[in-house]
């Protein structure tokens, strides 16, 4: 029976084959680690699950730090929340290929990007890297067959919520919540694309389902 290895709370773990993961991890240099990639519309509260996941489940994990043209929100560090470029820099670094995926977001003019140096540093420490990225993002990367990353989606409810929170969140003028509403009305339909879907009602539920759900890859 076919075997592949995981890499969990920091050592090998062997799972059947016929489980959830058949294939082996795309990264072919590193062979216990593999991608994690996040998607949902903007609001869904992605970063605020991602960022208490990352403090509190006992699993390596690692974001995958994006490259932007957006400008910073205030408080905002570069190299920490986004790597922020400008546009000249962003198209040098796609012309040097330095990015595994990039696509405008919203409509906007603004670009994001997984640059490959983020992937590849996690993975060669053993981590799952997790890219929170859009849903066309996501499905370049689910097409590209070297990889074979759990993905969640992140539901915020129903759409007045996801408005509610948008507006709360307070980071956006009208032209951008109402850009940002219109994408997300798309990304819904694509939800069924992804391995998990998680209805972020609660964040302490959401933290507890997504790590729950990664330890089933472990075990
Ligand atoms: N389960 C929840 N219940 C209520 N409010 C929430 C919940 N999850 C997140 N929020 C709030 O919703 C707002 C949007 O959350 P967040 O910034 O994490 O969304 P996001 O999906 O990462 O958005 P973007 O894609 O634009 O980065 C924030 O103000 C956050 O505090
Ligand atoms: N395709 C990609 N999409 C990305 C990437 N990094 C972030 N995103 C998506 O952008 C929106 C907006 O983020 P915000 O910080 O401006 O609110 C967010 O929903 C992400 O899904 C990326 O590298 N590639």
């Amino acid at each position: 029976m076919t075997q592949t290895e995981i890499m969990c709370h920091g050592e090998r773990q062997s799972i059947e084959s016929g489980k959830r993961q058949q294939r082996p991890p795309g990264n072919p240099t590193d062979p216990v680690a593999r991608l994690v990639v996040i998607s949902g519309p903007s609001g869904a509260g992605k970063s605020t699950v991602l960022r208490r996941l990352l403090r509190e489940c006992d699993l390596p994990l690692a974001m995958s730090v994006s490259a932007t043209t957006r400008p910073p929100r205030p408080g905002e560090v570069n190299g920490v929340d986004y790597h922020f470029l400008d546009r000249d820099e962003f198209r040098r670094r796609i012309d040097a290929g330095d990015f595994l995926e990039w696509k405008e977001v919203f409509g906007l003019g603004h670009y994001y990007g997984t640059l490959r140096s983020e992937v590849t540093t996690g993975l060669k420490h053993g981590r799952w890297v997790i890219l929170e990225i859009d849903v066309q993002g996501a499905l370049a990367v689910f097409q590209d067959s070297r990889w074979d990353p759990v993905s969640f989606f992140i539901h915020p409810g129903d759409m007045n919520e996801l408005e509610r929170r948008l507006r709360s969140r307070g980071t956006e003028d009208e032209t951008k919540i109402v850009a940002r509403l219109k994408t997300a009305a798309r990304e819904m339909k694509f939800s069924d694309h992804y391995r998990h879907e998680i209805i972020n009602e609660s964040v302490d539920h959401s933290v507890q389902e997504i790590c729950e759900i990664l330890k089933e890859y472990c075990s």
